[in-house]
């Protein structure tokens, strides 16, 4: 079942400015940093309870979020909604006729497992679902 947004991610091309606008202009709080080479993306927390921003950079320049950039510049990225059984919630998508970017959850940050839609099937929209796997 999705419990909550876990997160709002915003594209950045240049990660340390990024988290200075947020933390030190907006005065927002800041939870760290986390690379995630398996999905090919560095990423800064920022959290806003009941959710959190995320900044997503490329990890060694490569991967989606340098296509994203490349193609597009920064902007919004993606959201993500929390899941208490992302197996679950997966099949019961996909069953519904959601095109899934990967065959099974993999590792995320904060040692999360996540999956995502493609865009098309959600109006454009690129969704991850995630599942905290211990607490952070
Ligand atoms: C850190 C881990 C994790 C976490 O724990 O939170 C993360 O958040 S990782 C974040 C980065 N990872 C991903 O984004 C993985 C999923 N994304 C992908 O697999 C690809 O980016 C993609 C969505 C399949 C697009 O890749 P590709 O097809 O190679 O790129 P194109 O540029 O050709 O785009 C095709 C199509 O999709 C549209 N698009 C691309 N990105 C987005 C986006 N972020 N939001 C909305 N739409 C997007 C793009 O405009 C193209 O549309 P059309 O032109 O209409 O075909
Ligand atoms: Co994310």
């Amino acid at each position: 079942m999705i419990t909550a947004l876990d997160h709002i991610a915003v594209a950045v091309p240049d990660l340390e400015k990024a988290i200075k606008r947020f933390c030190e202009d907006f005065g927002l709080p800041f939870d760290g940093r986390d690379d995630v080479e398996a999905a090919k993306t560095s990423t800064a927390f920022i959290p806003l309870p009941p959710t959190n921003i995320e900044l997503v950079h490329p990890l060694n320049g490569e991967g989606p979020i340098a296509k994203y950039l490349e193609k597009r510049g920064g902007g919004l990225h993606h959201l993500c909604f929390r899941s208490d059984d992302i197996h679950a919630d997966v099949e019961r998508l996909r069953k519904k006729g959601y095109e899934f970017l990967a065959d099974a959850p993999a590792p995320g940050a904060h040692n999360s497992l996540t999956i995502f839609i493609h865009p098309r099937s959600c109006d454009g929209v690129l969704v991850e679902l995630s599942q905290p796997t211990d607490e952070h």
